[in-house]
């Protein structure tokens, strides 16, 4: 369930209440300790007792190091099968929290309280929790739905500018694949600022959440989601191995422009429609450089796509603005265009 708090956490302090929790564990990364820990602890009503568990920021640190970590300190805390994990953050700490709570002694309950633009579009719903393995995006994980997902927007305010862009992308996507009045009003959006995006948040969260409501494991339908994934993924992996992480936000992007393409190519969208969403994606999203990616060192993540099945590629793609098939496998000469065409972009 997904609750829009109110200034006074009411909410929040009455669910709190409601359940009988031993402890309370907040898991927080150092901005959000820094922007968002003040105006939770400012509203939180309770007489549990809670600890913060604090990691640093950024996704380098969403790996089996950070788990182990935060498994250790639960135990030694002897945070018991009553325990609650608070994930106060965004995609990253959303992700990792969910994932070490719902396996800390085989599962103890958490909940999200989403402060980035991405994790209260995306990230903290749907119940996917998971871990970064040797540089491949979200290798180990499990389903898990959180208790419950608190959002309070103005936890947006002190959130910089390239991450707010970065959730943008997942809103775009979630038009993109199901919505075509939601992608219409998101590109008529000339100045991309909290007062800007606010308003648009509500229908991204509900694709999100009607889609998960159809099928959570992903069997068919949600692999929709993965839309720009498969491209966008390997190229964000790419980055993280050599030390210089992108945002998940712009890899999608950078996917979704490949993506599109392919599904030009394929025969899937019309050449006007295909045009029309990678203009406007561009509108947001500076160049990507992925000259110094081979096709090969591309393609081999590819072949590792958690959508793969029997060794082919399956990708998630357009058949119009506001329609998206699934399990579609292209030609690799296909794919490999597409990449040109990005690369290509550059010198336009
Ligand atoms: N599980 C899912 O369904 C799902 C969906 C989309 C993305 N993801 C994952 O989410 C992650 C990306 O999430 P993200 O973009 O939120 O990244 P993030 O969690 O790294 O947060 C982005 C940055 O913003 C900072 N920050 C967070 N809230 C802030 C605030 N209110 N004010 C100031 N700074 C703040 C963080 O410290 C961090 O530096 C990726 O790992 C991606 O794979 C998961
Ligand atoms: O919730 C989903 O399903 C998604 O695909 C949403 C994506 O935006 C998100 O990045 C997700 O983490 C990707 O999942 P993965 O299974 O490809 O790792
Ligand atoms: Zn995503």
């Amino acid at each position: 369930m997904i609750t829009i708090l109110n200034d006074d956490f009411s909410q929040l302090n009455s669910f709190l209440h409601e359940k009988s929790f031993s402890k309370i564990f907040i898991l927080v990364d150092e901005n959000t300790h820094e922007y968002c820990l003040p105006v939770l602890l400012g509203n939180m009503e309770t007489d549990l007792g809670f600890e913060i568990l604090e990691i640093e920021a950024g996704e380098e640190m969403k790996n089996i190091q950070t788990a182990n970590q935060l498994w250790e300190i639960l135990t030694e805390m002897q945070a018991d099968r009553k325990a609650l994990v608070i994930n106060l953050g965004g995609g990253v700490i959303t992700d990792m929290g969910g994932f070490i709570a719902s396996t800390y002694k085989r599962g103890i309950q958490f909940i999200n309280i989403p402060t980035t633009l991405l994790s209260m579009c995306d990230a903290s719903i749907g119940g996917k929790t998971g871990i970064d393995l040797m540089h491949y995006k979200n290798m180990v994980g499990t389903f898990a739905f959180p208790e419950q997902i608190f959002i309070y927007p103005k936890f947006l305010e002190t959130l910089p500018f390239k991450e707010l862009r970065s959730g943008f992308a997942e809103m775009l996507k979630h038009g993109l694949i199901a919505d075509k009045a939601h992608w219409d009003s998101l590109i008529r959006i000339q100045k991309l600022d909290v007062e800007t995006v606010v308003p648009h948040i509500q229908i991204s969260m509900d694709i999100k959440q009607d889609v998960v409501e159809k099928d959570f494991h992903e069997r068919n339908i949600r692999k929709t989601l993965n839309f720009g994934h498969t491209i966008g993924h390997s190229v964000e992996s790419l980055c993280l191995s050599q030390g210089n992480p992108i945002l998940h936000g712009e890899a999608v992007a950078m996917g979704m422009i490949c993506e599109a393409h392919l599904a030009r190519l394929e025969d899937l969208i019309t050449e006007e429609d295909a045009a029309f969403i990678i203009e406007n994606i561009q509108r947001y999203y500076p160049y990507l450089d992925i000259s110094d990616f081979t096709d090969e060192s591309i393609t081999a993540l590819l072949l590792n796509d958690k959508k793969n099945t029997d060794s082919k590629i399956n990708f998630s793609l357009l058949s119009g603005i506001g329609s998206c098939t699934y399990d579609y496998q292209c030609s690799q000469k296909n794919i490999l265009k597409s990449l040109d065409f990005y690369r290509k972009l550059n010198d336009k």
